[in-house]
């Protein structure tokens, strides 16, 4: 097995009397796409400070390595090997994309042809050519964090932390800015993401890990957190009010909502599982006029395991139509 990209063995962090992360262990294989998602101020961004050597773990933490260096013996060697964007931002937005590009180069010692060559790529890699020559305060949300990331590949980092990296952006920049991280992983770059969004969680990360009360209350892959909790249901429809009240009386085990004049069983999601809802409503003489099939999303698994409102979400539809 290779060394992991990210090993955190026992983080502890507290501010005054408020721990923080009360001793959670990381570990994300190189070349895959770690998420920790949790409610607000949960710890997400201190985790990221602490494991990219901006602020030191709390007494007692155990041992952290980080694109194979121990961050407590040589924090040198590990900045030298990560690349850190998102909310704290490196775009100075009073000079240009590009000198913003060299000023990077500068600062990792790259030779001025070097840097003029390794900035002209990137910039070209991120659709920034034509903006290149524009002050950066002039970029869009998007532009800025293309940039952002453009300068941090600069010192071709092994490690990229992403913090909220797509907070803010319109749906066309956020889908943009998915490729782009895919396109990192497919470098054999490893990235730790954090994001409020469940639904960029559930489409980059191979791995997520949920963080509530300082603690990670759940990690898996998307899959197996949405296996983890119950919540998988049929929804029958009706449009003529004598139907659905016929069919709410026959069935067992039904949730009912008059209002919508629907009905809601439980079932996992499963071929089978499925046929037997068919065969109940058939032996039954029940025909709801619409059906869908609800399985468990990345919104169920955060409120189940962290017990606060799912954030906002960009539009996603929970419900599978047939
Ligand atoms: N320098 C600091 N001094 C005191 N408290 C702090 C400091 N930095 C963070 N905290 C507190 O630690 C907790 C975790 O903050 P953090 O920014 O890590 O959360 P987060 O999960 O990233 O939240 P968000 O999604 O809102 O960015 C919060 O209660 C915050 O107020």
């Amino acid at each position: 097995m290779t060394t992991p990209a990210i090993a955190a063995n026992g983080l502890r962090k507290s501010y005054g009397d408020k721990v923080v992360l009360d001793g959670i262990d990381l570990t994300v294989p190189e070349g895959t796409i770690f998420s920790l998602l949790g409610p607000n101020g949960a710890g997400k961004t201190t985790a990221v400070k602490i494991l990219s050597t901006l602020v030191p773990p709390g007494p007692g933490s155990g041992g952290i390595r980080v694109g194979g260096h121990d961050l407590a013996a040589d924090p040198q060697a590990v900045r030298a090997a990560i690349g850190v964007t998102g909310q704290f931002s490196a775009v100075d937005g009073l000079i240009t994309g590009e000198e913003n590009m060299l000023l990077m180069a500068d600062l990792h010692h790259l030779t001025r042809k070097e840097g003029r060559r390794v900035a002209a790529h990137l910039l070209e890699r991120f659709d920034l050519t034509e903006a290149a020559g524009k002050p950066a305060s002039t970029y869009s949300g998007g532009m800025k964090r293309r940039l952002d990331i453009a300068m941090t590949l600069v010192g071709a980092p092994r490690v990229i932390f992403l913090d909220e990296p797509t907070t803010g952006l319109d749906p066309r920049s956020r889908h943009n800015m998915w490729q782009i991280i895919r396109e990192l992983v497919s470098d054999g770059v490893t990235v730790f993401l954090t994001t409020q969004y469940l639904e960029e969680a559930d489409e980059l990360a191979d791995r997520i890990a949920v963080l509530n009360d300082g603690r990670i209350a759940a990690e898996g892959t998307a899959d197996q957190l949405k296996r983890q909790i119950p919540g998988g249901h049929v929804r029958l429809r009706f449009t003529d009010p004598a139907a659905y009240r016929s069919a709410a009386s026959s069935l067992r085990e039904v949730t009912r909502d008059d209002e919508a004049l629907a009905l809601q069983l439980p079932s996992g999601g499963t071929q089978r599982e499925l046929r037997a809802v068919l065969d109940q409503l058939d032996s039954a003489g029940i025909e709801a006029d619409e059906l869908t099939v609800h399985t468990p999303d990345l919104d169920d698994v955060f409120f189940a395991l962290t017990g606060t409102d799912v954030p906002t979400q960009p539009n996603q539809s929970k419900e599978t139509a047939r």
